[in-house]
């Protein structure tokens, strides 16, 4: 992984956070990308690289009413479809050992599955009953083999090759794109079509009762909506009604700490009906907005567990009751949700780990198998990590589009605005030092693993999981051998470039070798002039790609061994010269330390 990897990222985000801020009212940005035209034109980039000067055609063509009230919309779709375009290069996907398609992408191989589908109507004309066929086939292939369960997937192509043939032909639109378009909206459709907000109590607390098998991770929701709730202002408690597993109550105590939430426990031997009863009351005493209640899970649906979950239910009268469930068991998800909605009654699903190695199925399945919606979902095991179901954002990551809003989101959250403006200036007089290195790459890590943060961005799947590992190893390295410099070190970078000296303390002092300092050092000046040609062209007014950072992954996995210390060398010699412009080149830095 190249080591300015996060840098471009921080920049990226920093430049579609202006974008996004240009849009002064937030339904502005809503609008458009809820817009049948944003989603055109994201279904454009990946199926038809040369469509950039047709896009306003297929705009037209989707959007035909509100064409005339997206002029300023229209701006901010084209500039993120730009960026989109530019960066797809077709959908990625590599084999393993065993030649089976892996990718770095969420819903990996349903991805590759519906790819297989479009690239079968390349050359084709127009979509008719006989060319659907076979993409039809690929298309149920794909949705079967990611646990979607079976009457779900008969209705699906069912309605997909109804729409497909009676389509005809829409000019500058090709038929591969156009099936991609209907699938996307059946997607769309079949996961809820709209997002299914959770519903706040008129008066008094919201109560929130979740339940759920052992292990899909109630415990951890229950502190993640808490800092859910807490990031919108709101008041939280969480009530320990787990009472089989006393570790449970323990873990909810470590993790409501962590979130620094309240949370009732009585203990083991009071009747989880009773605790719920207790804890709510408390909760009331206190003013709290919405109290979260935890209970036990069993290894599979008893009768027992039912009976208790009614009269905890009929004790708290909640505001809404989720039901928790795993993405990686795939259409049993959704019969699981169905049956506890027969049985006790609930308002919504949660859908936790989308971060694994999850088909799809379940994400697929579960509001047309039950009737209720996904109303969350939980992508890693950070507190951070449990945000909205959104059910078009899911269908473009599905069909490999990324998924640029909730990126924008997420580094909004974690990004504070002052900081990025005080680095754009140092980035444009080229003085960043390695104190910037730290803080970008913290902000960065802080809107999650690289893999998740990558997953969103567009055109990203190329980065397979190898390479993912080996840049988090790489950021792990860079922070240990920044945190052994000196403060003087940090902000001077010249000191180490001069001094073989102190680049061995540097290497002795963080476990790694002279040579790793040294191109540390090397990297930071080439940045330097990297970042700053980039902020030139970003002031222009366009966005810019990360297709280097791919093409920079390839080079590294090409590199025949010892090539690349030669070249950084070299390459490290002539960015001195060009970043300092005037000060002379460090001499003897990268040689012999
Ligand atoms: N990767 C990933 N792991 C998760 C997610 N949510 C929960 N986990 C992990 O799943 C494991 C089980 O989570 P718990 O919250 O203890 O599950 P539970 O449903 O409360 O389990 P019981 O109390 O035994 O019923 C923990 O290791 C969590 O960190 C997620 O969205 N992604």
């Amino acid at each position: 992984m190249p080591r300015c990897y996060s840098f471009e990222l921080w920049l990226w985000i920093t430049q579609i956070e202006r974008k996004f801020e240009r849009f002064s009212r937030e339904e502005d940005m809503e609008a458009v990308a809820g817009s049948r035209h944003f989603s055109t034109l994201s279904l454009s980039f990946s199926h038809n690289r040369t469509l950039r000067s047709s896009s306003a055609t297929s705009v037209k063509l989707s959007s035909p009413s509100t064409n005339a009230s997206l002029s300023s919309r229209n701006w901010f779709a084209k500039e993120v479809w730009g960026w989109v375009n530019s960066n797809s290069k077709g959908v990625a996907a590599r084999r393993d050992s065993r030649g089976v398609v892996v990718r770095a992408e969420m819903f990996g191989q349903l991805t590759s599955g519906l790819e297989t589908a479009w690239n079968k109507l390349k050359g084709e004309e127009v979509l008719s009953k006989e060319n659907i066929v076979e993409p039809m086939r690929d298309i149920r292939r794909a949705l079967l083999e990611a646990d979607v369960s079976l009457p779900v997937v008969r209705r699906f192509v069912q309605s997909v090759s109804d729409q497909a043939v009676g389509v005809g032909v829409i000019r500058g639109v090709r038929p591969d794109q156009q099936l991609v378009k209907i699938v996307h909206d059946e997607l769309v459709q079949l996961m809820g079509g709209e997002v299914s907000e959770l519903v706040f109590a008129k008066s008094g607390p919201t109560v929130i009762l979740l339940a759920g098998l052992q292990g899909v991770g109630k415990t951890t929701v229950c502190a993640k909506l808490a800092n859910y709730f807490k990031k919108q202002g709101k008041s939280c408690m969480l009530v320990a009604g787990d009472v089989y597993r006393p570790a449970a109550i323990d873990q909810l105590s470590i993790l409501g700490k962590q979130v620094d939430v309240p949370v009732y426990t009585a203990g083991t031997d009071v009747k989880p009906s009773d605790i719920a009863k207790q804890g709510l009351e408390e909760a009331k005493k206190k003013k709290i907005d919405v109290v979260i209640v935890d209970t036990a899970g069993r290894l599979q649906i008893d009768k027992t567990m039912m009976d208790e979950l009614k009269e905890v239910k009929r004790a708290l009268n909640p505001t809404e009751v989720l039901l928790v469930v795993d993405a990686m068991t795939g259409q049993e998800a959704a019969a699981l949700v169905t049956t506890f909605n027969l049985e006790i009654g609930i308002t919504g699903a949660i859908l936790t780990k989308l971060d694994g190695d999850s088909r799809g199925g379940a994400a697929l399945s579960v509001k047309e198998v039950s009737g209720k919606p996904i109303k969350l979902v939980g992508r890693g095991e950070r507190m951070e990590d449990l945000e909205p179901f959104y059910p078009d954002r899911m269908a473009g990551r599905i069909l490999g589009m990324g998924d640029v809003l909730s990126f924008v989101e997420k580094a909004q959250e974690v990004m504070r605005k002052e900081d990025a403006e005080e680095l754009q200036k140092k980035i444009m007089s080229a003085k960043f030092d390695f104190n910037d290195f730290l803080k970008q790459t913290r902000t960065v890590a802080k809107m999650g693993s690289v893999s998740r943060v990558i997953g969103m961005i567009p055109g990203m799947g190329k980065v397979t999981p190898s390479q993912i590992r080996d840049a988090e190893k790489n950021l792990q390295n860079m922070e240990a051998m920044i945190e052994a410099m000196t403060p003087e070190e940090r902000e001077k970078p010249e000191l180490l470039a001069e001094s073989p000296v102190r680049r061995k303390r540097v290497a002795l002092d963080s476990g790694k070798t002279e040579q790793q300092v040294s191109q540390l050092v090397a990297q930071l000046f080439q940045m330097r002039v990297r970042m700053k040609n980039l902020m030139g062209v970003m002031e222009s007014g366009s966005l810019p790609t990360l297709s280097n950072l791919e093409e920079a992954l390839k080079a590294e996995e090409k590199a025949p061994p010892g090539t690349a210390r030669r070249r950084k060398r070299s390459e490290s010699r002539s960015v001195f010269v060009d970043s300092t412009s005037g000060r002379p080149t460090p001499r003897g830095f990268g040689s012999k330390s």
